[in-house]
């Protein structure tokens, strides 16, 4: 369940008539997601999420609404954050039940879970006008989980994983630190990017992209990165991590008829794939084996960004055909 703060009527009636967003209609708790506390807002005026952040700190918030509402106004379909009008229109944080908290549009739709190459097309062509739009965004934040953090959390979690699963953990990481000094890493193009686009953080209704959200994992980072992270979810099997030829093809086809990829991109593609798979399989471990709030978690399964990861390796996927 995701709702850990329990939110009066009252007060987000209060609230949404200071958004000037209409008369509240129904306010319901949505039972998914693990990190903050999530109503669904109706009023007469439309259809609205309420997010309290119970977990991210005040100082990041700005960044990822910022971004939201940035992305909005260049007519990305993201979930676009309300100000309370007549203050400050970058002022999208509120305050509600003592907790940080959002108001933003409601996507219309459902997240395709068993995404076939049209999904994976839409997806890829609508990240690379993602990345584009966001190229004059004023804000800057670093991937909080990138490779810094990779480097801090591998020995917290080596302890808690068998011999064979540390060896490919210290390897990995050596490999990654060693693709990061390299001339292509730094000719890379860079921008917001949103870091975590799986297939339950897309919707999508008849067929249609409807839109992208969680943007809070978002950070400034590798364009490349944003596309490994979607390659390793959208285009490979569940539960097997084994690569889908001609869903990767039809994703980088479209993302390369938007935004066509870099040489370093192209040579790199593999290695940050590997990258993509290593950062999910740490944060995976670490969820798993140091929670930090049980109660609150349902951590992942690990072993699938293992599994990615070891077939990165084993077999780098010839991808380049479709990005150029
Ligand atoms: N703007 C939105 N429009 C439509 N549905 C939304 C929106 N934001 C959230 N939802 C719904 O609420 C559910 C939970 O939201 P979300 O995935 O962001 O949860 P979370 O706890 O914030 O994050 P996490 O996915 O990391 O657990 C989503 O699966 C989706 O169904
Ligand atoms: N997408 C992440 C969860 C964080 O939102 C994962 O599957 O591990």
């Amino acid at each position: 369940m995701a709702v850990f703060t329990q939110v009066a009527e009252e007060e987000a009636r209060e609230l949404l008539r200071r958004l000037q967003l209409g008369e509240l209609r129904e306010l319901r708790g949505i039972h998914g997601g693990i990190e903050n506390t999530n109503y669904f807002a109706t009023t007469d005026q439309g259809q609205f999420v309420l997010t309290l952040f119970e977990r991210l700190s005040p100082a990041q918030l700005p960044f990822y609404l910022r971004l939201m509402k940035h992305l909005a106004l260049h007519g990305i379909p993201v979930p676009e954050p309300h100000a309370v009008p007549g203050q400050k229109q970058e002022n999208l944080l509120l305050e509600v039940a003592g907790k940080p908290a959002a108001v933003v549009n409601r996507l219309r739709g459902h997240s395709e879970l068993a995404p076939g190459a049209r999904h994976c097309a839409e997806v890829g062509a609508m990240l690379a006008r993602m990345h584009l739009a966001a190229r004059d965004f004023p804000l800057s934040q670093p991937n909080l989980r990138g490779l810094a953090w990779w480097n801090e959390t591998v020995p917290v979690v080596l302890p808690h994983v068998d011999p064979d699963q540390a060896a490919l953990l210290r390897s990995e990481l050596a490999f990654q630190n060693h693709v990061a000094a390299s001339s292509a890493y730094a000719a890379l193009p860079r921008g917001p990017i949103h870091a975590d686009l799986f297939r339950d953080n897309v919707m999508f209704e008849d067929g249609e992209l409807t839109g992208f959200f969680d943007f809070y994992f978002a950070g400034v980072d590798s364009w490349l990165f944003d596309i490994a992270v979607c390659l390793n979810d959208w285009c490979v099997d569940l539960p097997t991590g084994a690569h889908d030829a001609a869903r990767a093809a039809a994703f980088l086809r479209a993302y390369a008829s938007v935004r066509p990829l870099a040489s370093a991109e192209r040579q790199l593609l593999p290695a940050m794939l590997r990258a993509g798979a290593l950062r999910f399989w740490i944060s995976r471990l670490w969820d798993f084996h140091l929670p930090r709030e049980a109660a609150l978690l349902k951590p992942h399964d690990p072993s699938h960004f293992e599994r990615v990861l070891r077939q990165r390796v084993a077999h780098p996927p010839a991808l380049y055909a479709a990005t150029s």
